[in-house]
C-alpha cells in the first residue's frame, strides 16, 4: 500500500532509483512499479504535445490507483514534474489512507541531457521533447504537503554509500521501521505515518453533473468566511479562524486582500478540474479539501 512518488528531470536516474528501490522493499511485500513502458507509453510520443501528455498522465494516474492496495507496495517512476499533477497523486494516496513519500531524483540539467545522449535510439528523448520538459520540471519543496516527506538523491555526485543509504532510508520509513528521511532528505515531518483521508469516495458523482459548480459554491463560502472575519478583525488578521462543518481551522497571520483569495481559488478550481470530481462526496468535503489548499499557502 505505501507510494513512494519518483520525480526529476528526464533521464536523470529514476528508473534506476526504482530499480534498487523495490530491492530493497520486496523483501518486506509485493511491489508494482507504475512506469511508462509497462503501460506502452512511448517517451517521445507520450511527451510530444500536451494532448498527449494529458492523456499520458491520466493513464499513469488511472494504472496508479489500481495499483494502490492493500497488499502491495506501489512506486510511481515517471517525470512527475507538474506540482498539480504531484497534488493529484498525493489526494490520490490520501483517499486510501497509505504512507507516501516523494524521492526527488535531483540530477543537474546537463548531466540528464548527457545521460540522454548516451541512450541508446530507441530509449532516448528527442532533443526538443526533452529540452521542454527539463524547462517546465516543477522543483519539489518539502513544505507542500503533497511533497513530503521528501528525499534527495542526488545519483550524479553522491557517493554510492550516500544513494545506498538514501534509498535504504525511503525503504525504512515506507516499510515503517524508521522514523525519519536519512541523509540527503528533506522534511522529517510525517515520515512513516500513513496519510489521513479527508475526503470520501463512498458517493461517487453526488455532486453530478454540476460539480465545478458546486467545488466554486463551496470555496466561494470559504473565501467569504475569510473576508467576514477580517472585516470583524478591523484590518487586523483574522487569526485562529473556525470554519464549521467539520471544514477545519485556518490560522490567518496577515490580512489576505480579496485579490490573493480570489487567485488561491482560481489555483484551486484548476486543480479540482484535474482530480477525480467522484472523488469528492459532497459540498461539505470540497470546502475542507480548499481549506486543505489555503492551510498550505502560508497566509
Ligand atoms: N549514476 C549514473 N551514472 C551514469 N549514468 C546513469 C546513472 N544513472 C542513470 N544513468 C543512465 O541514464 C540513463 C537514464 O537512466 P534512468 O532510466 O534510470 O533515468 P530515468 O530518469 O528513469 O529516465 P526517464 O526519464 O526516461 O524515465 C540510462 O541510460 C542510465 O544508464
Amino acid at each position: 500500500m505505501p507510494l513512494v512518488v519518483l520525480t526529476g528531470q528526464p533521464s536523470s536516474g529514476k528508473s534506476s532509483a526504482a530499480a534498487r528501490l523495490r530491492q530493497l522493499l520486496e523483501p518486506h511485500g509485493a511491489v508494482t512499479v507504475v512506469d511508462e513502458p509497462s503501460l506502452h507509453l512511448e517517451r517521445n510520443t507520450a511527451y510530444a504535445n500536451s494532448a498527449a501528455e494529458k492523456i499520458a498522465r491520466a493513464t499513469l494516474k488511472s494504472a496508479l490507483e489500481r495499483a494502490l492496495s492493500p497488499r502491495a507496495f506501489v512506486i510511481l517512476d515517471s517525470l512527475n514534474n507538474i506540482k498539480g499533477y504531484r497534488y493529484e497523486v498525493w489526494c490520490a494516496a490520501r483517499s486510501v489512507a497509505t504512507r507516501y513519500c516523494v524521492v526527488h531524483v535531483d540530477t543537474p540539467t546537463d548531466t540528464c541531457r548527457a545521460w540522454n545522449e548516451a541512450r541508446p535510439e530507441g530509449e532516448r528523448y528527442s532533443r526538443q521533447i526533452f529540452d521542454d520538459l527539463a524547462g517546465r520540471f516543477e522543483t519539489p519543496d518539502s513544505r507542500s504537503r503533497w511533497d513530503a516527506p521528501l528525499f534527495t538523491l542526488r545519483p550524479a555526485s553522491c557517493s554510492p554509500e550516500a544513494y545506498e543509504e538514501t534509498l535504504a532510508s525511503v525503504a525504512a520509513v515506507m516499510t515503517g521501521t524508521a522514523g525519519a528521511p536519512g541523509s540527503g532528505a528533506g522534511t522529517a515531518a510525517g515520515a512513516g505515518e500513513a496519510l489521513q483521508p479527508t475526503f470520501a469516495t463512498t458517493n461517487p458523482g453526488l455532486l453530478g453533473t454540476n460539480v465545478l459548480h458546486e467545488i466554486d459554491a463551496a470555496a466561494q463560502a470559504v473565501v467569504t468566511a475569510i473576508v467576514d472575519a477580517q472585516a470583524q478583525a478591523g484590518g487586523a488578521p483574522a487569526g485562529l479562524l473556525e470554519l464549521g462543518s467539520g471544514c477545519g481551522r485556518l490560522q490567518l497571520e496577515r490580512v489576505v486582500p480579496l485579490a490573493e483569495l480570489r487567485r488561491h481559488k482560481r489555483t484551486f478550481l484548476k486543480l479540482a478540474t484535474q482530480m477525480q470530481y467522484s472523488r469528492v462526496a459532497d459540498a461539505a468535503a470540497a470546502r475542507r479539501l480548499f481549506v486543505d489548499y489555503l492551510q498550505q499557502q502560508q497566509l
